[in-house]
C-alpha cells in the first residue's frame, strides 16, 4: 500500500524539477528520516489525491534540530552583516528563478490558484529581499550619561535560536516573514511547517542549501503537531518562538513557552470589518471587498469577515457585489483560469456550511452561491447579515461574504471594533476627516483606507487584542529578533585612574 502511495505521489507531483520536491526534513544540513521510519501523508486538496509524504519527527529528533541551530548560532551571528546579506539576496534570487515551479508546488499542496500561488512565492521573497538589507542597518546606540566620565553603550544582538510553527495558508511566505528577519539578525531558525502543506517549506531548504547558508542556521522539521510543538516551545535553548495561526493554538503555545520565558511573536485570527461609506467611490470599494474577502479563497486572517455597507447605498453595492462574485470561477488551482480554489480539507467546508446555515437560519439571504462541488465552495454573497449570526464573531475562513447594514458612523465604529480580534481592518471613504476619525477609532493593528490589499513587506503586519503580539515585515520586524545589551563604561574622565595603568 505504502508504494501505491508512493507511486500515486510521484505521478502527480512529476511535472516538478525533482531537486525541489523534497520528502525529508532538514536538520543541520542533512536531508533526513524519521529514525522509526514513520511518515505522514501530504493530499491536494482539491481531489484528496496522495502527493507523498514526509517524516513524523518525533521529540528526540526535534530536540537534535535545536541542537543543530544552537551549534551553527555562534558562527552565524559572528559572520559580519554583509555576509549574511549576500547569502539571503542569493536565496532571494534562487527562489526568484524558480518562482514558476515553487508555485505549482504550493498549489499543489494547498489548492490555491497558481496566479495566486506565484504572488505568494514573489510576496515570500520580498520579506527576504528586504532583511537581505535590513541586516546591515542593525544600529546600536550611545546615550548621555548621568555621570562624568560615564558612557551608556546600547547594542542590539541576535535573540539566539529561534523556532516557528506555521500556517498551511500561506505555506510559503509566512516561513520566509519569519525566516527572513530571524537570519538577517544572526539568529539560528527551526521551523515546523502545517502538516498539510510542508513541501513548500522543504523547497525553501532545498533553495536555501543551494545558496549557500550554512549547516544548522536553517532547519525543517515535520511530524506530530503537539510533540514537535512542545519541544520547540519548551526547550530551554530556544530563546524566541513565532506562531502564525488560530488564536485558539496561538494562547496554548504562548503558555508553553512561558515555562522558559522566550520572547513570542503571534499572529493569529482576525475577524475583519470592511466598511463602506456612501461617500465612497463604490466601483472601488465593490473591487476592493472582493479583493479582501476573497483572495485564497477567502482563507486568510485578514480578509473582510463583515462587510458594513452604509444604508442609502446598500442595495445598489449588493447588486454590484454580486455581480462581481458571480463572475469569480472556482476550479483548480492548476486550471490557470480559476480564481477559487478549493478549501484546505473537509473540516473547513462543513464549518462553512455551518456558519451559512446559522445565518440563514436567522434570516440571512443568498444573493449568490451558497453550495458546493467536494471541496470547492463557490463565492457566497449573503444579505440582511447581523451581529447575532456566528459569522459576526467568527473568523470565516471561506469565500462567504456577509453584508452587513448600518447608519451612521459612531454606530458601526462600535459594532466594528465589538470583537476580541484586532488584527485588520478596511475603511472606504473620500471624506478626508472621516478617514481619520475612523482609522483612528478602529481597535485593529492594521487598517486599509480605499484598499483591499494591505499585505506587503514594507509594512510591519500585525494585530492586537487576541490578534496578536508583535510586527513582521518593515524596520519593525527585525527587533523582533534581537535583543538590546546595556554596556555601562566608567572611568573616563580626563586624568581619572586609569585602574593600575604602569606609570610613564
Ligand atoms: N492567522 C492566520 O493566518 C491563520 C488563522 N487560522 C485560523 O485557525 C483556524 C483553524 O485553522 P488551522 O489550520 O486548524 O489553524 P491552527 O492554528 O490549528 O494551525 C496552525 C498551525 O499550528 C499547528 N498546530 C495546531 N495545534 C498545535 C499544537 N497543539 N502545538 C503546535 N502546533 C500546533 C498546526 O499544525 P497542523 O497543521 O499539523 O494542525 C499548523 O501548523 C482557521 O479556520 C482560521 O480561523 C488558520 C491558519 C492561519
Ligand atoms: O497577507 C498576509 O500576509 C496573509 O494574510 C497572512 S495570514 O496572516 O493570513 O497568514
Amino acid at each position: 500500500m505504502a508504494v501505491l502511495w508512493r507511486l500515486k505521489g510521484v505521478c502527480a507531483v512529476n511535472a516538478l524539477p525533482q531537486d525541489l520536491f523534497k520528502q525529508q526534513a532538514y536538520v543541520g544540513g542533512e536531508w533526513t528520516q524519521a529514525q522509526d521510519g514513520a511518515v505522514l501523508p501530504v493530499c491536494n486538496p482539491a481531489d484528496g489525491v496522495l502527493l507523498g509524504s514526509v517524516p513524523a519527527l518525533g521529540a528526540a529528533e526535534t530536540a537534535a534540530a535545536v541542537a543543530s541551530a544552537e551549534a551553527a548560532l555562534p558562527a552565524w551571528r559572528g559572520l559580519p552583516a554583509k555576509v549574511r546579506s549576500r547569502l539571503l539576496k542569493r536565496w532571494f534570487d534562487l527562489i526568484t528563478a524558480r518562482q514558476r515551479d515553487l508555485a505549482w508546488l504550493l498549489t499543489l499542496e494547498q489548492g490555491k490558484p497558481l496566479a495566486e500561488a506565484q504572488s505568494e512565492i514573489a510576496y515570500g521573497a520580498s520579506y527576504i529581499e528586504w532583511f537581505a538589507e535590513e541586516a546591515k542597518r542593525v544600529c546600536g546606540d550611545t546615550l548621555p550619561a548621568p555621570v562624568t566620565g560615564q558612557r551608556v553603550l546600547v547594542f542590539k544582538q541576535a535573540v539566539g535560536v529561534c523556532a516557528a510553527v506555521t500556517p498551511w495558508n500561506f505555506p510559503n511566505a509566512m516561513i520566509a516573514r519569519k525566516a527572513a528577519p530571524a537570519l538577517a539578525a544572526g539568529c539560528t531558525f527551526v521551523v515546523r511547517p502545517a502538516s498539510q502543506t510542508p513541501f513548500s517549506a522543504l523547497a525553501l531548504a532545498e533553495l536555501a542549501h543551494q545558496a549557500g547558508i550554512p549547516a544548522g542556521v536553517f532547519n525543517v522539521v515535520t511530524g506530530d503537531a503537539d510533540t514537535v510543538g512542545r519541544v520547540l516551545t519548551e526547550h530551554p535553548s530556544v530563546r524566541k518562538f513565532s506562531f502564525t495561526g488560530s488564536t485558539a493554538v496561538g494562547r496554548k503555545l504562548m503558555a508553553q513557552c512561558a515555562s522558559t520565558v522566550k520572547k513570542i511573536s503571534l499572529e493569529l485570527g482576525g475577524n475583519a470589518p470592511f466598511i463602506v461609506f456612501d461617500d465612497a467611490d463604490l466601483p472601488a470599494a465593490v473591487a476592493g471587498a472582493v479583493a479582501a474577502k476573497f483572495r485564497n479563497a477567502g482563507q486568510t486572517c485578514i480578509c473582510a469577515n463583515r462587510i458594513y455597507v452604509q444604508k442609502n447605498i446598500y442595495p445598489a453595492f449588493a447588486e454590484a457585489f454580486t455581480r462581481a462574485v458571480s463572475a469569480l470561477r472556482v476550479g483548480k488551482g492548476t486550471d490557470e483560469s480559476s480564481h477559487i480554489g478549493p478549501l484546505i480539507d473537509g473540516k473547513a467546508l462543513r464549518r462553512t456550511q455551518d456558519l451559512l446555515a446559522d445565518a440563514r437560519a436567522r434570516g440571512g439571504r443568498v444573493l449568490c452561491g451558497g453550495t458546493h462541488e467536494g471541496a470547492f465552495f463557490a463565492p457566497t454573497v449573503l444579505a440582511d447579515a447581523h451581529d447575532e449570526m456566528r459569522l459576526a464573531h467568527e473568523e470565516i475562513f471561506a469565500p462567504l461574504a456577509p453584508l452587513f447594514c448600518f447608519d451612521g458612523e459612531a454606530e458601526v465604529l462600535r459594532r466594528a471594533n465589538a470583537t476580541e480580534y484586532g488584527l485588520a481592518a478596511y475603511v472606504y471613504s473620500r471624506d478626508l476627516a472621516r478617514v481619520f476619525r475612523v482609522s483612528e477609532a478602529l481597535e485593529y493593528g492594521m487598517v486599509g483606507v480605499n484598499t483591499g490589499v494591505i499585505s506587503n513587506e514594507a509594512a510591519p503586519f500585525g494585530g492586537i487584542k487576541q490578534s496578536g503580539i508583535g510586527r513582521e515585515g518593515s524596520r519593525y520586524g527585525l527587533d523582533e529578533y534581537l535583543e538590546i545589551k546595556y554596556v555601562a563604561v566608567d572611568g573616563l574622565s580626563a586624568g581619572a585612574d586609569a585602574g593600575g595603568a604602569c606609570a610613564d
